[in-house]
C-alpha cells in the first residue's frame, strides 16, 4: 500500500485535498482524522503538519507527500520535488524597517528572525554573509517591534502582514515556493508512486486547459489550426456541409478567449469550449 503524506491543516491542506479528490482518491471525511484509508486506489494518506513532511518522507517512513517547496528546503531531508502542484504559491523574503536596513548587502551582522532558519542559514552561506539567525515559530514580523530582531525572513503573499508591521521587503525573493509532490532522493522505481504522479499532472492539464471546438471552411483549415495547434496535434473531421471541416484541439484556459477572437475574425463559427475534467496525455 502506497503511504502519502499530506497537510492537516494551514493553506496548503484544503488545495491539497482537493486536488487528490480530483485524480480520484478517497479523502478523510472528518478535520479531525490523522488517516484516511482508500483501499480502492491501494492508498494510505496520513495527515501531517506541512513542516513535517519533508521529515517523514525523507526518512522513507513515507512513501510521497505534498508540502511547500520553502518546508522542503528547510528541512533540508533527503527528499526532492516530484511535481509542482500549482498551488499555495509565496514568496520568501526578508523585510526590515527601510529606515533601517534597505539593502542584501546591509543585512551582514544583523539579527534576522524566521521560522524558517534552514532556508535562510542556506541562502546567508552561499552568499557568505555573516548574520545572527533566531529561530520563532511564526508572527516573526512582531520580532522587529519588540526589538527581538532586525530583520525578518518569512512567507509573502499579498504583502498586508508586512505592511501592517511598517516593514518594506529587501532584495529580490529568496526564494518562491508552491505546493509541490516530494519523494525520497533516490528512491527505488515504484509503478503505484508513478501512478498518483500521473494522476495529478492529470489534475494539472485538466485545470490548465479547456477543450475547443469550432467549424471552418475548408481553405483556411491551416490557419486556422495554426492558432491552435493542440497538445500533439488538433483533430480534424469532416462535415456534412461541403467545404467545411471541424476541428477540436486543446487551448490553454487563459489564452482561450483571444483564440476564439482570432479563429471568429478568420471566418470560424460555431466555436464552443468546454472544461476537461480528467486527462492523461
Ligand atoms: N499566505 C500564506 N501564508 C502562509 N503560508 C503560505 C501562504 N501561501 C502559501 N503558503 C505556504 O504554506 C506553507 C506553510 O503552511 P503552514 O501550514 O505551516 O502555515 P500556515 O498556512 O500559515 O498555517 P499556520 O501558520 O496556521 O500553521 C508554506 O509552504 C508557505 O509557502
Ligand atoms: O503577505 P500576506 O498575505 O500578509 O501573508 C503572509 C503572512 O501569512 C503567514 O502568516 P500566518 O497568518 O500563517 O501566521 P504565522 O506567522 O503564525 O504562520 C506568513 O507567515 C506571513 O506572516
Ligand atoms: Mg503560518
Amino acid at each position: 500500500m502506497l503511504r502519502i503524506a499530506i497537510p492537516n491543516k494551514g493553506t496548503l491542506s484544503g488545495p491539497a485535498a482537493e486536488m487528490l479528490r480530483e485524480a480520484g482518491y478517497r479523502q478523510r471525511a472528518d478535520s479531525r482524522d490523522l488517516v484516511c484509508r482508500d483501499d480502492a486506489n491501494d492508498v494510505e494518506f496520513f495527515y501531517l503538519r506541512p513542516r513535517d513532511i519533508a521529515v517523514y518522507v525523507g526518512s522513507g517512513d513515507l512513501d510521497l507527500g505534498i508540502t511547500g517547496r520553502d518546508l522542503l528546503v528547510d528541512a533540508g531531508s533527503p527528499a526532492e520535488e516530484a511535481l509542482d502542484l500549482d498551488f499555495g504559491g509565496a514568496t520568501f523574503r526578508f523585510a526590515a524597517r527601510a529606515e533601517a536596513v534597505s539593502s542584501v548587502e546591509q543585512i551582514a551582522g544583523q539579527r534576522i528572525a524566521t521560522a524558517y532558519p534552514g532556508v535562510v542559514e542556506r541562502h546567508l552561506a552561499d552568499r557568505g554573509i555573516k548574520a545572527e539567525v533566531i529561530r520563532l515559530d511564526g508572527a516573526v514580523e512582531n520580532a522587529v517591534r519588540l526589538g527581538v530582531a532586525d530583520v525578518v525572513a518569512d512567507v509573502v503573499s499579498t504583502g498586508a502582514t508586512l505592511r501592517q508591521a511598517g516593514l518594506t521587503i529587501i532584495g529580490e525573493p529568496i526564494l518562491r515556493s508552491s505546493a509541490v509532490l516530494i519523494r525520497r532522493l533516490d528512491a527505488p522505481a515504484n509503478a503505484q508512486a508513478d501512478q498518483l504522479l500521473r494522476r495529478l499532472q492529470g489534475v494539472l492539464v485538466a485545470r490548465r486547459y479547456v477543450m475547443l471546438a469550432y467549424n471552418v471552411p475548408t481553405e483556411l483549415l491551416v490557419r486556422a489550426t495554426a492558432l491552435t495547434p493542440g497538445i500533439d496535434s488538433p483533430t480534424v473531421s469532416s462535415l456534412h456541409r461541403e467545404g467545411w471541416v471541424a476541428v477540436q484541439a486543446m487551448v490553454l484556459r487563459d489564452e482561450v478567449h483571444r483564440i476564439m477572437d482570432e479563429l471568429y475574425d478568420l471566418g470560424a463559427r460555431a466555436i464552443l469550449v468546454t472544461d476537461i475534467h480528467a486527462c492523461r496525455l
